[in-house]
């Protein structure tokens, strides 16, 4: 078992699709006793939202309209995370096949990163002891002063196999799918470059237990492998 570490600053976890983020989150999070801030879910939200509303991808004023006039909450608890949309669970609807597949679109609205980057700082700002936030752009673009940052990656076809066990859908299709997403990803954000001072995680022939040791280990000596 990872030994646990005594920490409450700011954790950056960025990552392409796959990558183990989530999980590596929440349980470093737990371990930590901070709090943990899924941003992908953010955009999966708003993205839903944006579906529902039937608004045009290419209506930005619209858009917006659509965002500010929803109630988003998103808990930071790792023992009990959720995404409510004006007071509605949301969490099976946002990792559904629809929203992934719109939600790199929605994402690479200039106005929705700027709405969305705001209240993560502020989500950041209210933490009280420590948090672990996870994405593609909280070390470079969100949280730059993170006192950690880890770019954690696997080889894709890795990444394939773990969501295609987590989920059950086919390998190729899976495979296929996370290709297509990191590569429009990679038009608004950069999931294939680790942010600057942001150290290189591995974890193609890592399981958790050994995902998390060494983050702990980054930890204890203050980011330094
Ligand atoms: N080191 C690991 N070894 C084995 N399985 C792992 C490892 N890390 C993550 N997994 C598994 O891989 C799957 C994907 O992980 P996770 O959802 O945490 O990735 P993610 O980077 O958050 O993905 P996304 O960006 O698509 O939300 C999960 O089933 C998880 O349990
Ligand atoms: N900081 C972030 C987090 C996520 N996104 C976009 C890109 C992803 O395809 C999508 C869903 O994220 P996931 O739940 O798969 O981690 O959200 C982003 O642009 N910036």
């Amino acid at each position: 078992m990872p030994t646990t570490t005594q920490f409450d600053g700011v954790i950056a976890i960025d990552g392409p699709s796959g990558s183990g983020k989530s999980s590596v989150s929440r349980r470093l999070a737990t371990e930590l006793g901070a709090a943990c801030l899924d941003t992908g879910a953010m955009y999966r939200a708003v993205t839903l939202a944006v579906m529902r509303s039937g608004v045009s991808l290419s209506d930005t004023a619209t858009i917006m309209k659509v965002i500010e006039g929803t109630r988003f909450e998103f808990g930071t608890n790792p023992a009990d995370r959720y995404t409510r949309i004006d007071d509605v669970l949301v969490d099976a609807d946002i990792r559904g096949p629809e929203v992934t597949g719109q939600v790199s679109a929605v994402s690479a609205v200039p106005e929705v990163r700027k709405y969305l980057i705001t209240a993560q700082r502020e989500i950041i700002a209210a933490a009280e002891h420590g948090i672990v936030v996870e994405g593609r752009d909280i070390g470079e673009v969100v949280a730059p002063d993170a006192d950690l940052k880890i770019y954690l990656t696997a080889d894709p076809a890795e990444r394939a196999r773990r969501r295609s066990s987590q989920d059950g859908s086919d390998l190729a299709a899976t495979a296929a799918d996370i290709k297509r997403r990191d590569t429009a990803d990679a038009k608004t954000t950069r999931p294939h470059d680790a942010a600057p001072g942001a150290v290189v995680v591995d974890t193609t022939h890592l399981d958790l237990d050994q995902v998390l040791t060494a983050l702990h280990e980054l930890i204890a000596h203050g980011g330094t492998a």
